[in-house]
């Protein structure tokens, strides 16, 4: 069922937010941490953020900027970097998303700005 208006800014989110997801492999960031696996982190962050939450909102229509967007997807970096010690695996990885997903939202943002 084709229950979501697919709107030219919804597809090009939904296509930025794939090639985002592409750079997690682990897929330590697709879903929401889960509160039973990590009974503090809501503690720590107060502002939990992932990728599946983020393809809601598109779905909802709920960004109305690409800033929007990108504010979302630097939560989820800046959330990592906080609850995750420097020298974990979950840090790492947090520095490697933000890496390289900065690169495709530079390059998404100077498409926008060329199409118009
Ligand atoms: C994204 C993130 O910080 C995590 C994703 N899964 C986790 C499991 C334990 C602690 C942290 C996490």
């Amino acid at each position: 069922v084709l229950e979501v208006q697919l709107t030219p800014f919804n597809i090009l989110l939904r296509a930025v937010l794939d090639q985002l997801q592409e750079k997690d492999q682990a897929k330590i960031f697709a879903q929401p941490v889960s509160i039973i696996e990590v009974p503090d982190y809501f503690d720590h962050i107060k502002n939990p953020m992932d990728f599946s939450t983020m393809r809601k909102r598109i779905d909802a229509h709920g960004y109305k900027s690409l800033e929007e967007f990108e504010a979302d997807f630097n939560q989820i970096i800046f959330n990592c970097m906080k609850y995750n010690a420097k020298d974990t695996f979950f840090h790492k990885a947090g520095l490697r998303l933000q890496d390289q997903g900065g690169a495709i939202l530079r390059k998404t943002r100077r498409d926008a700005e060329r199409i118009g």
